[in-house]
């Protein structure tokens, strides 16, 4: 296959990535005929950026012509039945930052790329979901297979005790510090949607636990699921449907 990367310093205006294990690249190939575009690297509320240049990738890919995004994720397992290396379609949302303003369409709607009020009931799109599933039941990743409502936090703190517990009530199988925000912007522009969080560790739920939650175990479990996630998330995208506008 061949590719052609831009590191994100190289291209005017683009934010840079800060966090350990993101590479900052803009990675542009085809797979299996397909043409792809991937972030290596994506940014973050607590990377003190606004949440529009946060989502800005998502516009840029609009305009490319992209029809279906596909986002990952590192999240702790709030559902007690996870196990750290779950991998977890995502159903449905929590937007913590949301809930107090912080959205990334807030400000002047840009009619361009989409209505003021965007719906979304129907963010994470069901066909591909059953598709996913399908996929990993042949692949035999069903043991590890799981679908479920990722929440948004700004981070960069992990949660307290007692948040995880309010997270898990509230319905959250998982918490995290990314996605939601893209998923909106993509969604809001009319890009389907498909998102998956590798469950990297358990979140503490108890006081009497030993557990603490770190980025180093993140990186440790994400390098040890990352060939099963690309074999998934690539047949995945060779099964998806498209509209032959890159024919
Ligand atoms: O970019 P994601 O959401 O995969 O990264 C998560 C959230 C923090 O950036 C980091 C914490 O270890 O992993
Ligand atoms: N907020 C949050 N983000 C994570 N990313 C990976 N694990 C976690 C976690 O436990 N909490």
């Amino acid at each position: 296959m061949r590719i052609v990367a831009f590191d994100y310093r190289d291209i005017p205006n683009f934010p840079q990535s800060t966090v350990h294990g993101h590479a900052g690249r803009l990675v542009f190939g085809t797979l299996k005929g397909r043409p792809c575009v991937c972030m290596q690297g994506r940014f973050h509320l607590y990377e003190g950026y606004p949440i529009q240049k946060i989502t800005m990738p998502m516009r840029i890919f609009k305009l490319l012509g992209v029809e279906t995004v596909i986002l990952t994720n590192a999240a702790g397992g709030l559902n007690q039945d996870y196990k750290v290396g779950d991998i977890m379609i995502i159903k449905d949302h929590l937007n913590m930052p949301g809930f107090a303003g912080n959205n990334p369409l807030a400000g002047p709607n840009n009619e361009r790329f989409g209505v003021r009020f965007p719906c979304m009931s129907d963010a994470y799109d069901r066909e591909l979901q059953q598709l996913a599933l399908d996929v990993g039941s042949e692949l035999g990743y069903s043991d590890f297979l799981r679908e479920g409502v990722y929440c948004v936090l700004g981070g960069p703190s992990f949660e307290t005790i007692a948040e995880c517990r309010m997270l898990h009530k509230l319905g959250a199988d998982a918490v995290g510090m990314s996605t939601v925000h893209e998923v909106i912007v993509a969604r809001h522009c009319g890009m389907r949607v498909f998102a998956l969080s590798l469950i990297t560790n358990e979140a503490v739920m108890d006081y009497d636990s030993e557990e603490k939650a770190n980025h180093e175990e993140v990186l440790q479990t994400g390098k040890q699921r990352a060939e099963q996630l690309e074999r998934l998330v690539s047949t995945v995208v060779t099964r998806i449907e498209h509209n032959n506008n890159f024919a």
